[in-house]
């Protein structure tokens, strides 16, 4: 492993990753808001911040002195794949100065004709600290052999061909980690701490969550469900 991602992944090691995103149509969108949350996450111990954009890179950097996991979410009208497409939102996040890029490495087809290969190349080139994100173990096997510095399992569930489940995928994050040699993050659906506990007994380099943390709309979704639960049972008592 190259020392400069050594050195940062070691930061990880064992860790909390806080994913501080929120879209353009989600309450919290912001740069500032979420280098509060980033503030916040770093403040109740995270060891880590995943980012969707320059801008709140850029931000979360200047506000927390974490590693910041980057990412560009974008849509293209000829891909279903929107996390770091191409090498544009690449050049986006070296620019932003993200400690490590993370992109979509699923077999799904890249916009613009642009090949995993490629993708997987230019950040070697760029001797950019790389995560791969996957949805099946063949994924995280052949980002390995292309030379990625980590995988992640973010796409679990979110490819047509990955098993879809309402929590996290722990069987995707112990084959990896048995079958790897390279860090294997738990990614995607983690809402509790005995997850977290639980994929790192099962071999996690890291483990990130994201929603149940900093989605406070879809943490609201929960209680509020249990409130209207009581007001219908209540309703169709009288
Ligand atoms: C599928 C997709 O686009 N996932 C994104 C990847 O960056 C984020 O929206 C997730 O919040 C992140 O992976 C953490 O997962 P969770 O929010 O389930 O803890």
């Amino acid at each position: 492993m190259r020392t400069l991602t050594k050195v940062v992944l070691e930061k990880l090691h064992l860790g909390l990753i806080v994913s501080c995103q929120a879209l353009a149509d989600e309450p919290l969108h912001g740069a500032a808001m979420m280098a509060r949350m980033a503030a916040a996450a770093e403040e109740g111990g995270a060891s880590g911040i995943r980012a969707n954009g320059a801008a709140d890179v850029r931000a979360i950097k200047q506000t927390v002195s974490l590693p910041v996991i980057g990412i560009v979410k974008r849509n293209y009208p000829d891909s279903a794949v929107y996390i770091t497409p191409t090498l544009r939102e690449i050049d986006e996040l070296l620019e932003a100065g993200a400690d490590i890029i993370a992109f979509d490495a699923t077999r799904q087809s890249r916009p613009e004709n642009y090949t995993l290969e490629q993708i997987t190349a230019y950040l070697n080139a760029n001797k950019a600290v790389s995560m791969a994100d996957i949805s099946i173990l063949e994924e995280a096997l052949y980002a390995e052999s292309l030379g990625v510095s980590c995988v992640s399992t973010t796409l679990s569930g979110y490819t047509t061909y990955s098993r879809q489940q309402e929590g996290p995928n722990l069987e995707l994050l112990e084959m990896s980690a048995q079958q790897l040699k390279i860090p294997v993050i738990a990614e995607g659906r983690i809402s509790k701490p005995s997850q977290v506990e639980e994929a790192l007994d099962l071999g996690a380099y890291a483990v990130v969550v994201g929603s149940a943390i900093t989605r406070p709309q879809l943490i609201t979704r929960q209680f509020a469900a249990v409130t209207r639960k009581a007001r219908m049972k209540r309703n169709g008592d009288e």
